[in-house]
């Protein structure tokens, strides 16, 4: 027994499953999950002090790489001058106007602390301001685990197959439309069918949480074009891309594959990277629609903990700290490490797609026609190989995201040495997969 696995089974006594969040539970892949003593740069340690190449990077915040120093000082300057106190601190209007800069569609920002809580609120606010109801979402996207998103939603859920949440009112769940992904027709009826009644279409910039799927080139710039024609909103949930795959998210990046660019979605929500690892999240758009918050307007959102001032310090300490220069390494590092998983795959005669977005990518096992462009063809996949190349990766000192429909996040401390170790990795993780045996 190692001390992971003691830990983790007086975890399970303590804790339900063992972990505050279930994508940490190696359900999926089995064994006892990693318990993290510290990290730093491209690495992290574990309680029996294994030290790992890390492509979870904290789910992605940690862009930089972990305990990054100038992030750290910042926060340490942060925390002298006081750890919270339920008002207003000048760094918050800072990081505010940091991303109605980068982000052009947005004219105002309203800080929170988790992506649910961005998302949660932007639907709250579509409803209020629209009037309407109902809300259009897609099939293996998450959006957090709020009530209302939890339908078809990929991440945990897909990891764990479970189609929607208990808990959650059949009245709650009728209010959400499930959609197919990078289905324009499906869009299209729905609108069609319930337009009058549509609050919003809330979409992943990219989707990312059923492994990556790109959105067709113009389909974002589609829904914007739908939604409004039908009064509708549209929201663009960058938690995951937002000052992960650009300066300005995935929405710069899509601004040149379609062809009706620029669009301007009315609303986005962000998480991760603007908290540089602390509880940080955002929900910014259309100065008209977001002044319909409180105290403005009659739309409520609140947090004791909105704004906090060490995790404000973090992340916008990382946002200065990601320039152009920076997002070229992430990409050069991701463009890297997938073309060394191709590689190995194809010597091994595993059948798989790489899917790749900027600096995210994810493998998919089996055979595809092209890229994969939804949840039913994700979920179809030879998922069994999964655990066997996760876990000879593992041993081998790389740490995965501990589930295939979860994308791998680079960092800018992913080196060529890191690179070189993950390459070296890989041969027996690919032999591992093509072994690996489908459940009976
Ligand atoms: C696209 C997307 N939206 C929302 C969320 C929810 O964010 P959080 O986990 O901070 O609540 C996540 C990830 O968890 C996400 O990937
Ligand atoms: N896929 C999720 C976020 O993007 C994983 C993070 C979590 O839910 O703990």
């Amino acid at each position: 027994m190692s001390l992971n696995d003691d830990l983790f089974a007086r975890a399970q006594a303590a804790i339900p499953g063992g972990v505050n969040s279930p994508v940490r539970a190696f359900r999926s892949v089995g064994g006892s999950p990693l318990f993290i003593t510290s990290a730093n740069g491209a690495y992290v340690t574990d309680a029996d002090g294994r030290e790992y190449v890390d492509l979870v990077a904290s789910w992605g915040p940690a862009i930089l790489g972990h305990a990054h120093p100038v992030v750290v000082d910042a926060v340490q300057q942060a925390a002298a001058r006081g750890l919270s106190f339920g008002a207003s601190t000048p760094a918050e209007t800072e990081l505010a106007e940091l991303v109605e800069e980068r982000v052009a569609p947005v004219e105002k920002v309203r800080l929170l602390s988790t992506g649910t809580e961005a998302t949660m609120t932007a639907i709250r606010l579509a409803r209020g301001f629209t009037g309407r109801d109902l809300l259009v979402k897609f099939a293996g996207h998450y959006h957090g685990h709020s009530d209302g998103l939890l339908a078809a939603a990929g991440s945990g859920l897909a990891t764990l197959a479970l189609p929607a949440s208990a808990g959650v009112t059949k009245a709650t769940a009728a209010q959400t439309l499930v959609l197919p992904y990078n289905d324009l027709d499906a869009v299209r009826a729905a609108f069609a069918e319930h337009g009058s009644n549509i609050a919003a279409v809330i979409t992943e910039a990219v989707a990312a949480n059923m492994g990556v799927v790109e959105p067709d080139a113009g389909f974002n710039a589609a829904l914007v074009e739908l939604a409004h024609a039908y009064g509708a909103l549209v929201i663009l949930d960058e938690v995951l891309t937002g000052f992960r795959v650009s300066r300005a998210g995935y929405w710069r990046l899509d601004q040149v594959r379609g062809p009706e660019h620029p669009y301007a979605p009315d609303l986005f929500t962000f998480g991760k990277v603007i908290g540089g690892g602390m509880p940080v999240a955002a929900l910014g758009g259309r100065a008209d629609v977001m002044d319909h918050l409180a105290p403005l307007g009659p739309v409520y959102q609140a947090g004791t903990l909105s704004g906090n001032p060490v995790a404000v310090a973090a992340g916008l300490t990382t946002l200065r700290l990601a320039d152009d220069a920076l997002y070229a390494r992430l990409d050069a590092a991701a463009a890297s490490v997938s073309e060394a998983v191709t590689d190995a795959l194809t010597a091994a005669g595993v059948a798989h797609s790489v899917q790749r977005a900027g600096n995210l990518f994810s493998v998919a096992f089996g055979s595809f026609d092209g890229p994969i462009r939804d949840y039913d063809t994700v979920l179809a996949q030879e998922a069994w190989r999964y655990p066997a190349f996760f876990h000879a990766m593992l041993d081998a000192g790389v740490s995965l995201p501990p589930s295939v429909f979860e994308a791998w996040f680079v960092t800018a401390a992913h080196d060529e040495d890191v690179i070189g170790r993950i390459a070296e990795a890989l041969p027996a993780a690919a032999r591992a997969a093509a072994s690996a045996q489908p459940p009976a």
